[in-house]
């Protein structure tokens, strides 16, 4: 569980959405430290960008309590999307303005200083500021919303699947321009399904899960903890122990077995003396995809056997 402290961006407290049959969110507690870029990472329908509207005031918690720099999101949902900067899935743009016309029109929302911010972006973004939006390519359409988010220099960005529709070297770009921020103390909160992107730049990840936070912990602190665990037993059909820590999946394909482990104690190769009937015992970092397919996965088999000895590390979400 990540606990809230006075340095947070923003925090969730046991919020719950439902859209009609739909649980889109199910007790959702997070605190999102300042000062970093957080992921938040979920398959298609898994919550996020409902998460993020509770959090920018587009849509309301049945119930839970959300805050964004100290902001109620029911109530102060104007002061929050006034300090902060937010893309959407679908950005909204006035399609019959130009780049530079409608940066003209949003710096009279802000203070001075967000026109030559958003005109350095734009041409560091190579937007051809004088075409009209509706003449732009998705792609430009899309730098532009990031510009004017960011023309303002938001102490918290939300970004919804930022760099869909640019390319690869428009998004690296991008994205070192996240990691930039966070050192100067801004927070980025960003959705993304682009998972090497995400392992590249983020310093704490979550991982919703249909509605439900399944992860939440710094990328590094989980890489740590994650461990494949592959070991081949005497023939197939034979029962081995299962490892101790948190055994988020099982696989098996002929004599090999695998396990994804978070918290595998340093002594666990004891478990397995040769009378095991488990050999070739090995212990490898997973990778940030493979942790992700692990929680997500639902025809993945994890283990029901209760573990004694598991443990929940800080990882935990508090949901
Ligand atoms: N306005 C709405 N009315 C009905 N159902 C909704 C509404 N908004 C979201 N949902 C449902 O809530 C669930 C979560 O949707 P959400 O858009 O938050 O997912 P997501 O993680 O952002 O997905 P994606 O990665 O595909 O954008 C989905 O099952 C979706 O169909």
């Amino acid at each position: 569980m990540n606990t809230f402290s006075p340095e947070s961006a923003l925090s969730l407290k046991s919020v719950h959405k439902r859209f009609k049959q739909t649980v889109a969110l199910h007790d959702v507690s997070l605190h999102v430290p300042k000062g970093v870029v957080f992921a938040l990472l979920g398959e298609n329908g898994a919550g996020k960008s409902t998460l993020i509207k509770i959090l920018t005031g587009f849509v309301s918690a049945d119930y839970g309590h959300a805050s964004v720099l100290g902001h109620d999101c029911e109530i102060e949902s104007m002061k929050i999307r006034r300090s902060i900067g937010y893309v959407s899935d679908t950005p909204a743009l006035y399609d019959w303005m130009t780049p530079s016309e409608i940066g003209w029109f949003t710096s009279a929302f802000y203070a001075d200083g967000f026109l030559t911010r958003y005109q350095t972006l734009l041409t560091e973004l190579n937007v051809p500021a004088a075409t009209k939006i509706k003449d732009l390519s998705k792609g430009q359409r899309a730098k532009v919303a990031l510009a004017l988010a960011i023309g303002h220099d938001p102490e918290l960005l939300i970004l919804d699947e930022p760099t869909s529709g640019l390319d690869p070297m428009v998004r690296r770009q991008f994205l070192e321009s996240m990691v930039d921020r966070a050192a100067v103390g801004r927070t980025v909160l960003l959705s993304s399904h682009q998972i090497n992107e995400v392992e590249r730049v983020a310093d704490w990840v979550a991982i919703l899960h249909h509605g439900q936070l399944k992860v939440v912990a710094p990328l590094e602190e989980l890489k740590t903890n994650v461990r494949i665990v592959t070991a081949t037993v005497d023939s197939v059909g034979s029962v081995v122990p299962v490892p101790r820590g948190d055994v988020l999946t099982e696989t098996q394909t002929g004599r090999q077995i695998r396990w994804i482990v978070r918290g595998l104690p340093d002594d666990w190769q004891d478990d397995y003396p040769p009378s095991s009937g488990a050999t070739k015992l090995s212990a490898e970092r997973a990778t940030l995809e493979e942790i992700f397919i692990a929680v997500c996965d639902d025809r993945a088999t994890r283990p029901v056997i209760a573990n004694d000895h598991a443990e929940t590390g800080s990882m935990e979400a508090a949901s």
